[in-house]
């Protein structure tokens, strides 16, 4: 039987050239075979010039052929509309349980594949007309499928509605078709997009006694979804995806209406609004479909915008990484659907305005994209040639797309890199030299790609100089995740998936609106930020902590924007201080801090620090309140320290001094609460106190994780009593010196501040924890050892309750110096000192920068040394071990090297670092604060000053038993 005037077989042409005549002839005996036997070898005849350049180049279609040449043969020999009609209305027709439908399905689908291939390759249907088959079978399988996982929950019971219910097989229940299934745009391969609502009122009513609506719904999307998505032994129907729906990592596949409008209405993203663009109602109950898109509709069409919202919206195309037109622009490998210059930049160029504008203009509302282009050109939205061109360009791609995914079945959108691939589909778009198809595709994709660049021009690029950073949609971006890659992270995935949850408002920065736009604006400057300091991975963790643990976002992301500089100042906290990171995700106010004017000035400056210490603890009202003010104070200053010790703003001189400065202003407002307690609780007293610092606090060469070392000297009548309590002078100056350790290192809700250490008070732990002068005075006459005038050459005196009393305090300090101690070696004893240490205390490791052999022990040791040979020769003093090295150059060198470092370090870090285990660009900071080209050098840097600072210390203090000292013991 030959072919009818309007039958398929004689309508089509041949599509281009055959690319392998032999494969299509193996397909061509197997279908003589049944064309003979079948009679129908004359249609075969008459079709096959155009069936053999399809089988030629596409394996999943002569596989089709072969496996049902019977349907073959009907295709051919009807009228494509028919038999479209007919597939459809079959679909329709199916009945029964998934069992029952899951194979005619499968048929079906095959049936529809072929039919539409030929109809497209053959010539015969357009663009439209083929999208149309494959978007209208879609719909009908989902309706099919929904009746049929429907008709098995009413078997067992669950459902009681009749399979005829006016309001669909599941009342209540609805699914929207999103994407290009929505506006009839379907790809020959593609997933289908199905969101799944449902109306619980309406369901209620249709459920079996006890059965749970929303177990229940899950079950049915579910169902449907594996119904259709399964491959069996006669393939699949569509892989359905459920994820376009609120949030779909932390909600179920079927959503409740109230819950998904509340969603859309708080934190709906534009790209979701995008996405409703082409929704429509595609089974189930379309009442409550019709409902849902209506009161969705100000959702989606928003009537005002300002311009931050606009911003926003834009956002969607400025994510992706716009090149200089053609630059590294290849067919081989070209992403048609996300790469440059691909189906997307048109889509989202049309969405993007449409989104806009389409609030005040319902004509601009549409949902395919051809009509959306040609409706923006027509309100004069975009210039008529731009629309012309774009619309070419996308039927192209969409064909091209088509002809990728008809070689295998496959959803990919990926031109192949390999050319024999390549060739198939330039031959299933009738092009005989891929090097001129090749060229074709790169002008087409170059077309479009500098139409899209020209959409940005003056508006800021939301992508980073390392590629793009989508992270609209619901998959993640391929070309994003390899921006990621390229940024050093080792899990993009999981950085995309945690940023994505971050647009969806899953934090309380992101919570309002405007904490989203802004959001949108920082995460491309947060993602280079991190890349640049090299351990992005690190960076990424802690300002994750940080930035999830702030309780609003919007000022706090406003000045990150507004302040690069600062931004990338606490990005880099975040990557290598992991101590400042914490204060910082602990107490995200201390960022407050940075917006004080104070923040940035120069360190050392008096900045009226204590002033405002004191003041502001006086107003607490009490003890507890003071404590809580200078907590508060502390925290923002160290911060800030911190932060300028960090970022290299300031030296080790000026940190210590930073940091010095700091616990004196603490220690002195302390020292004033903590008397005023003490006469509160016992009473007035006639009496006189001073806190002398000792140790780094004393020689003000502090850093962030130094302790303080304290100790405390009164003076009173001899036989005073306080007024309330009676309390002797020792008691009362016990009782202050307790409250001042209290004050100074007790935990509170507003943290805690330093260690305090006493131990250096005369006659150590086993003296009185305060001493009044005399007795002070008369210890270092007669009974301190050489180790602890070493500590008081560091003493000073911090605070005093009277200003005369603090200059008696002084004055003894220095006369207890002063005064010559006949008979002691002053050497001999600080050696032998030196050398306890090292038995008893070995360095913990190459960092141990206070115990290594030629580290900072040695040089403060034979500072201290020299200081006391000094201060018994009359000479001025100091506390400062730089100043008391200043004849031992070797040993000055080496201490503030060390000294460098451990500002470095300890402001970075909590507990013992180790540099050699910190990710590179933190070694290389390191280096780099310590003056030393990288890492390697500042190690043998390091090295090589300790031999030769150990060699100094030698000198300065030789071993006794050498035989050098003169040792009289
Ligand atoms: N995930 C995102 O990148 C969000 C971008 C933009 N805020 C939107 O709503 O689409």
């Amino acid at each position: 039987m030959s072919l009818s005037a309007t039958a398929l077989g004689a309508l089509i042409r041949p599509c281009g050239p055959v690319i392998d005549p032999a494969i299509a002839a193996r397909t061509h005996d197997r279908l003589i075979e049944t064309a003979d036997a079948g009679g129908w070898r004359a249609a075969l005849d008459a079709a096959w010039l155009a069936l053999e350049p399809v089988f030629a180049a596409s394996p999943y279609l002569s596989g089709l052929a072969r496996r049902w040449p019977d349907r073959l043969h009907d295709i051919l020999r009807q009228d494509p509309e028919a038999r479209l009609a007919a597939i459809l209305s079959d679909t329709d027709a199916l009945t029964g349980g998934a069992e029952d439908v899951r194979r005619p399905l499968r048929l079906l689908k095959a049936e529809l594949h072929l039919l539409t291939a030929i109809a497209d390759l053959g010539g015969h249907w357009d663009l439209d007309q083929v999208t149309g088959a494959l978007s209208r079978f879609a719909d009908a399988t989902t309706r099919t499928a929904l009746a049929a996982v429907a008709h098995d929950q009413r078997t067992r019971g669950k459902l009681t509605s009749a399979p005829d219910d006016p309001r669909g097989p599941v009342p209540g229940l609805f699914g929207l078709a999103m994407g290009k299934h929505g506006a009839f745009e379907l790809n020959y391969s593609s997933d289908i997009d199905i969101s799944f609502f449902f109306d619980p009122e309406q369901l209620a009513a249709a459920l079996g006694p006890g059965v749970e609506a929303q177990t229940f719904v899950n079950r049915i999307g579910q169902g449907l979804a594996t119904l259709l998505s399964e491959r069996t032994a006669d393939g699949y129907v569509f892989r359905v995806d459920l994820r376009l729906r609120p949030d779909p990592s932390s909600t179920p596949p079927v959503v409740a209406v109230p819950m998904a409008l509340d969603y859309y209405e708080s934190v709906g993203q534009n790209w979701e609004r995008a996405a409703f663009i082409k929704a429509r109602a595609v089974c189930g109950d379309a009442v409550a479909a019709a409902e849902f898109l209506n009161d969705l509709t100000p959702f989606i069409w928003r009537r005002s915008l300002d311009y931050q919202a606009v911003l926003d919206i834009q956002s969607i195309k400025r994510q992706i990484h716009v090149h200089k037109t053609g630059e590294g622009l290849e067919a081989a490998g070209a992403n048609l659907k996300l790469g440059r210059g691909g189906i997307r930049e048109i889509e989202f160029h049309a969405q993007t305005q449409q989104l806009i504008l389409g609030g005040r203009d319902p004509g601009l509302r549409k949902d395919r994209t051809v009509e959306a282009l040609a409706a923006l050109a027509a309100a004069g939205h975009m210039p008529a040639e731009v629309a012309d061109e774009l619309t070419i360009a996308y039927v192209r791609l969409r064909g091209l797309e088509h002809r990728v995914q008809m070689l295998d079945d496959e959803q990919t959108h990926t031109l192949p890199a390999d050319p024999g691939r390549r060739q198939a589909v330039a031959a299933l778009e009738g092009h005989a030299d891929l090097a001129s198809f090749d060229a074709g595709v790169e002008t087409l994709l170059a077309g479009v790609n500098r139409r899209y660049g020209e959409l940005f021009e003056g508006e800021e690029d939301l992508s980073s100089p390392y590629g793009s950073l989508v992270f609209t949609g619901t998959d993640n971006d391929p070309e994003t995740l390899a921006t990621l890659e390229r940024m050093g992270f080792s899990e993009p995935a999981s950085v995309a998936d945690t940023i994505r949850s971050w647009h969806h408002g899953r934090i309380p920065a992101t919570r309002t609106a405007r904490g989203r736009e802004l959001f949108t604006r920082l995460a491309p400057r947060l993602l280079t930020a991190l890349a640049d300091t090299g351990a992005p991975d690190a960076a990424f963790r802690r300002f994750a902590v940080f930035f999830s643990g702030m309780n609003a976002g919007v000022q706090v992301q406003a000045l990150f924007l507004g302040q690069p500089r600062l931004f990338d100042l606490v990005v880099g906290v975040m990557a290598f201080a992991p101590r400042l990171a914490r204060a910082l995700g602990r107490y995200p106010a201390a960022l407050d801090s940075m917006l004080d004017a104070r923040f940035q000035t120069e360190l050392g400056i008096n900045t009226g620090l204590f002033d405002q210490m004191d003041a502001e603890a006086r107003a607490s009202g009490d003890f507890e309140g003071a404590m809580n003010v200078v907590r508060r104070l502390h925290r923002e200053q160290d911060f800030r320290i911190g932060i300028q010790t960090l970022s290299g703003r300031v030296g080790p001189a000026a940190a210590g001094l930073a940091y010095t400065n700091l616990a004196d202003a603490v220690m002195r407002t302390l020292s004033e609460a903590a008397l005023v307690e003490t006469l509160r609780l016992g009473g007035a007293f006639p009496g006189v106190v001073a806190v002398i610092a000792l140790g780094k606090a004393g020689s003000r060469e502090m850093t962030a994780s130094s302790d303080l070392d304290l100790m405390t000297v009164y003076d009173a009548p001899p036989e005073a009593v306080s007024a309330g309590k009676g309390w002797s002078a020792d008691l009362w100056g016990a009782r202050f010196t307790q409250r001042l350790i209290a004050a100074l290192s007790a935990h509170t809700g507003e943290g805690g501040l330093y260690e305090v250490d006493m131990r250096l008070r005369p006659s150590g732990s086993k003296g009185p924890v305060s001493v009044r002068l005399a007795a002070f005075e008369a210890y270092y006459a007669e009974e301190a050892a050489t180790w602890e005038f070493m500590s008081l050459t560091r003493a000073r005196v911090v605070w005093a309750s009277d200003a005369d009393f603090g200059e008696r305090v002084t004055a003894a300090i220095e006369g207890a110096l002063r005064r010559p101690r006949p008979g002691v070696d002053v050497a001999a004893d600080v050696r032998s000192m030196r050398d306890l240490m090292d038995r008893e205390r070995r360095p913990s490791g190459f960092w141990d920068l206070k115990l290594a052999s030629g580290g900072q022990v040695d040089a403060e040791f034979v500072g201290q040394y020299r200081q006391l040979v000094r201060a018994a020769a009359g000479a001025t003093l100091t506390v400062s071990t730089v100043d008391q090295l200043g004849h031992d150059p070797v040993l000055a060198e080496s201490w503030t090297l060390h000294q460098q470092l451990s500002q470095l370090l300890a402001c970075a870090f909590e507990d013992r670092p180790d540099p050699d285990a910190e990710p590179s660009a933190f070694q290389a900071r390191l280096a780099e604060g310590a003056d030393a080209p990288d890492f390697d050098r500042l190690r043998a840097q390091l090295a090589d000053v300790r031999m030769r600072a150990r060699a100094a210390f030698e000198t300065a203090l030789p071993c006794p038993r050498d035989g050098v000292s003169d040792d009289p013991r």
